[in-house]
């Protein structure tokens, strides 16, 4: 049997300055019509991603795009077509989203949708836009407990909203009682928190303090067959292609590749630079994937100009 043909998808998600984004329904006569989406279509022959996102936008919703950065790459397998959805992230953009070919529309939140049905397809993309751009991995043992909490609550003031406990220094014992202590503090800030570990050892531990998640190392998930169940949100992290393809395998939320920049955590390993981390990233992935190794919030322009999604920031959390 001859493979199916891969129709290429260039979709775009408008974020307004009030963080919402822009839904639209599929009209009448295309198929899954009335199902939710994100403007875009189909690549023309020669035309690139970013190109076809700026036709679209124009035909469909008559704005100009003038700030675009790429994102998720998804694939699926409809009954009539498998295709390969490219979407970018659309911060800015001249004139007013109009209706032209009949679409009703809806400003949504993250994390709180108000319309349906969606497209099969975008689960994972929902998903992603409610991950927030920047989140700090612990430095519990590098700062002294008492002191990287003290930190910790002054950061959650200023707004983190994502945290890895990463504490690889502590027994079972203190990594239990630290991550207790961080999310009764993290809690009332809407902070998630992800344990570190693999499900083995730290999966129990998720559960039982009701924490929001798990992130692995490279080695844990590259070792696994699909994914872990009982997780709300799982991360991974990833150095290469191959822990970037583990990451995929088992259904990741969300990965973190580094390191970019050169840091004092990983001094042999040589850095990927930003041009290697959009190497890696450019070939195009169905998780939002976040720049770590060195870096501070002042480098999120530039990790998401690289197709990142954010920056996972350790010492300079903790400033
Ligand atoms: N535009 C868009 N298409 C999506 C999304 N998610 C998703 O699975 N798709 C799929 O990607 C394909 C896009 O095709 P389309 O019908 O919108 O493309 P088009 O504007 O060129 O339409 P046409 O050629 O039928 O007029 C469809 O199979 C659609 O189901 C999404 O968020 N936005």
């Amino acid at each position: 049997m001859p493979d199916t043909p891969v129709v290429h998808v260039a979709a775009g998600i408008l974020i307004d300055h009030q963080g919402r984004f822009l839904m639209a329904s599929r009209p009448p006569g295309k198929a899954y019509a009335g199902y939710w989406e994100f403007p875009g279509g189909k690549l023309e022959a020669g035309e690139t991603a970013q190109q076809a996102l700026a036709r679209e936008l124009v035909e469909e919703l008559g704005v100009a795009i003038n700030a675009a950065v790429p994102w998720i790459v998804q694939g699926f397998t409809y009954p009539h077509a498998t295709v390969r959805l490219h979407f970018f992230r659309v911060t800015g953009w001249d004139g007013e989203p109009q209706p032209h070919e009949g679409q009703a529309f809806a400003w949504q939140q993250p994390g709180q949708l108000t319309v349906s049905p969606i497209l099969p397809a975008n689960g994972p993309i929902l998903r992603g836009l409610a991950l927030p751009d920047q989140l700090a991995v612990s430095a519990a043992g590098i700062l002294g407990t008492e002191t990287w909490l003290a930190r910790l609550d002054a950061a959650l003031a200023a707004g983190l909203r994502m945290l890895i406990l990463r504490e690889p220094g502590l027994d079972p014992m203190a990594y239990a009682a630290l991550a207790q202590a961080v999310l009764t503090r993290a809690r009332p800030y809407g902070c998630r928190v992800l344990l570190h570990g693999a499900p083995e050892t730290s999966g129990a531990l998720v559960t039982g303090l009701g924490a929001h998640g798990l992130h692995m190392p490279a080695r844990v998930a590259a070792a696994m067959a699909r994914r872990p169940s009982g997780f709300d949100w799982l991360g991974v992290s990833a150095h290469d292609a191959a822990e970037l393809a583990a990451a995929q395998r088992i259904g990741a939320d969300y990965a973190l590749l580094g390191h970019v920049a050169a840091t004092a955590s990983h001094p042999d390993a040589p850095p990927l630079g930003w041009h290697g981390f959009a190497d890696l990233v450019g070939a195009g992935w169905p998780f939002p994937i976040y720049a770590i190794g060195g870096l501070c919030s002042s480098d999120l322009p530039t990790a998401q100009a690289h197709g990142g999604h954010g920056v996972a920031a350790l010492s300079a959390a903790w400033r």
